[in-house]
């Protein structure tokens, strides 16, 4: 039976902490992010990087200082949480900010400042202890390392790759994990360290341990109650996530680039999850990432959850620390349903799951922690683990549905239906040609049987080759946008607002129209969607200019959707957000002259090619000059322009510089011909 959480309500919205941690040895320290604490509450207050004399403030029902302890966050915002546990509910627990900011120091700690993960463990077996109903504990740890998982509770050297899989309810889980049963305290010290040591980490210029994959830990927490004879099926996720990453500051090599791009590819569509749930999006990219198909159920699902924003202090991370708030803000408007997991065991049987009928929770579902958990040591088989279905024991009606959808029940065979008795006045002769006839009748039967099976997965095949095709030309024509739909209408914006409005919308909306489960950005080609994210990004200004900041607001946040990696468009939207907030004006910047930065990057190059150091060198009685052509409609050279553009907004990279070379004694301007004159030496 499953039946809603007791809360006070139905729904759980997250709860958010925040921890500043202190600055560690060699670390310049500031004032530039600090922790306030008032009668009315306390918040992270950062100043404002463009306006030193602005503070952004975050209210958060719990923030840490740097003084903060490991035992202060667990007693107030753990523990409670481990209650729901208790009570039947899947609870999820986030580290979550930039590399270096504490986020394993706080899950997992050190001997002598233990985290979240070993204090959990230690006070649900201290509940245990204390408890009437008898309780199971199990445990499962995975990593995600660039894009793929694997079991940390098996040798480094023989595991291997593990599937995601969903069975028919929804449910989301990682096929072949293993889950060790935990009977002392001292079986998940073992456990827990040996499977640290083989979590992926490396040294970086900003901390010499730092995660390379994102870990998540699952306590399996069973309680059956002896009189009732009902079992509570609770699960605590913790996940320590990477930090996303600044390769400026981490100077990574090109291994850990690798890594770093897999991290930050995976928290961004962590972002962009929790920013669809936040637009009430009929379609949630879960599936772009493991990480987040993994804990869909904790976004947007029936988890309960606590997101830990983990700050490292001083003005360095203060960019980075905005863009943790920020994501804490949005995901604390998620809602998810908590559901109870609660199973009726018609056996009494002592602390074994069965009669499960919670199979709609859309949680990562564990296989019974009696049969289907194995020991840490050679690598888990891919052979589905029937075990539970086929070994006798006090668990009866579990249904298949809680089981991964890997697992075949064999069928059985179906014979035809039973001869007649035989008349005892049949000759031999007569009976083997009845018999025979029965055998050839039931292979006849079989045949036919096989035949239209075969049509139907034929027609089926041909019917879903036919969708995807079809779906491939839709995607496909929509992957560019017909040149000459958007840019004449860039290019002159100013007069052309409302009409560049009208045609975003209208593409929008008849791409959702026939793709009711998709968005326009998750089809359109990268430079499409920069186009898109474009023109947003200039209704916005424009209405920012008239001072109509909710619609300049909105329109930036379509703008995200388009470039949802663009920092310093996330950094606008704060701008934006905390302006009408306080009901303050907003000035624009004035936009970036592109010719200046231009003239700053023609110097630098004239010195470079004068002295040498740039890749090419000038032919003596030479010298280079610039000049700027337009660039070509898909701004192909815009690509690392775009990302570094100082508004995070236009990006245009409408211009490309164009190295010409005239002689020193020749004429300005030289004619075409005259430039093949002119020699560059490798340097
Ligand atoms: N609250 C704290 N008190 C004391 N030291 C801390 C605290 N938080 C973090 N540290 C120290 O800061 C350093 C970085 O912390 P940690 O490795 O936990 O960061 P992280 O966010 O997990 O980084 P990454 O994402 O790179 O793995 C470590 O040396 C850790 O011991």
């Amino acid at each position: 039976m499953r039946r809603s959480a007791q809360l006070d309500h139905d729904y759980w919205r997250y709860k958010i902490a925040a921890r500043l941690r202190p600055p560690i040895p060699g670390e310049q320290h500031d004032n530039a992010i600090r922790v306030l604490r008032s009668d009315s509450g306390s918040a992270i207050v950062v100043d404002n990087p463009r306006d030193p004399t602005q503070t952004f403030k975050y209210p958060f029902s719990s923030c840490y200082d740097e003084s903060s302890t490991q035992d202060e966050i667990f007693d107030r915002d753990v523990r409670p949480l481990i209650d729901l546990a208790f009570s039947g509910m899947t609870v999820t627990i986030f580290a979550y900010g930039v590399t270096s900011s504490g986020k394993t120091h706080t899950m997992q700690g050190s001997k002598q400042q233990p985290g979240i993960i070993p204090r959990a463990v230690e006070d649900i077996f201290q509940r245990t202890a204390s408890q009437g109903s008898r309780t199971t504990l199990a445990v499962s740890y995975m990593e995600i390392y660039k894009d793929e998982v694997y079991d940390l509770l098996v040798d480094r050297e023989t595991a291997v790759k593990l599937p995601v899989r969903e069975n028919e309810s929804g449910q989301v889980f990682v096929a072949n994990l293993s889950v060790l049963p935990l009977e002392t305290l001292d079986d998940f010290e073992d456990a827990f360290t040996r499977a640290n040591k083989q979590r992926s980490v490396g040294s970086t210029n900003l901390n010499s341990v730092s995660s390379r994959s994102h870990a998540i830990l699952t306590l399996h927490v069973n309680v059956t109650d002896p009189l009732s004879n009902l079992t509570l099926s609770g699960k605590l996720n913790l996940v320590d996530l990477a930090g996303s990453e600044n390769n400026k500051l981490t100077g990574n090599d090109s291994s850990r680039m690798a890594e770093s791009a897999a991290i930050n590819k995976s928290l961004s569509v962590l972002g962009q999850v929790v920013h669809a749930l936040n637009q009430g999006a009929s379609r949630i990219p879960y599936r772009n990432s493991k990480l987040t198909r993994i804990l869909q159920d904790a976004l947007g699902g029936n988890s309960v959850g606590l997101l830990i924003c983990n700050l490292a202090p001083g003005t360095k991370f203060r960019q980075d620390t905005l863009n943790t708030l920020n994501f804490a803000v949005r995901t604390k408007n998620i809602q998810n349903k908590p559901l109870v997991n609660q199973q009726a065991n018609s056996n009494a049987g002592p602390s074994l799951i069965s009669g499960n009928t919670a199979t709609s929770a859309r949680s990562i579902p564990a296989p019974s922690n009696t049969t289907s958990s194995r020991l840490p040591g050679p690598r888990p088989s891919r052979v589905p683990r029937i075990s539970n279905i086929s070994s006798g024991g006090p668990r009866n009606s579990l249904t298949f549905s809680s089981l991964p959808p890997a697992v075949k029940v064999e069928e059985k065979v179906q014979l035809a239906p039973a001869p007649a008795p035989v008349p005892v006045h049949l000759t031999e002769e007569e009976i083997n040609a009845r018999i025979a006839k029965a055998v050839e009748l039931e292979v006849a039967r079989r045949l036919e049987e096989r035949e239209k099976q075969r049509r139907e997965e034929e027609a089926a095949e041909a019917a879903r080759r036919q969708s995807m095709s079809m779906q491939e030309e839709q995607t496909s024509s929509l992957q560019s946008l017909p040149p000459g739909l958007l840019t004449p209408l860039l290019k002159q914006r100013q007069s052309h607002d409302e009409e560049l409005k009208q045609r975003l919308e209208e593409l929008e909306s008849k791409f959702e129209r026939s793709n009711k489960d998709s968005h326009l950005a998750d089809v359109l080609s990268p430079i499409s969607r920069k186009k898109t994210g474009r023109a947003y990004v200039a209704l916005a200004r424009a209405h920012t200019q008239k001072n109509d900041l909710d619609l300049a607001l909105e329109l930036y946040r379509k703008a995200e959707t388009y470039v949802p990696d663009n920092v310093k468009l996330k950094e606008r939207i704060l701008e934006i957000e905390y302006a009408i907030k306080n009901n303050r004006p907003f000035n624009l910047s004035p936009k970036k002259s592109r010719r200046a930065h231009s003239k700053r990057d023609r110097d630098r190059d004239r010195e470079r090619a004068k002295s040498g150091r740039g890749k090419y060198k000038l032919a003596p009685g030479y010298e280079a000059v610039e000049e700027r052509e337009e660039e070509d409609e898909e701004g192909s050279a815009s690509e690392k322009e775009n990302a570094r553009d100082e508004d995070g907004e236009e990006g245009s990279g409408s211009a490309k510089r164009r190295r010409r070379i005239k002689s020193r004694d020749g004429e300005p301007g030289t004619p075409p011909k005259k430039r093949r004159l002119v020699r560059f030496e490798e340097a």
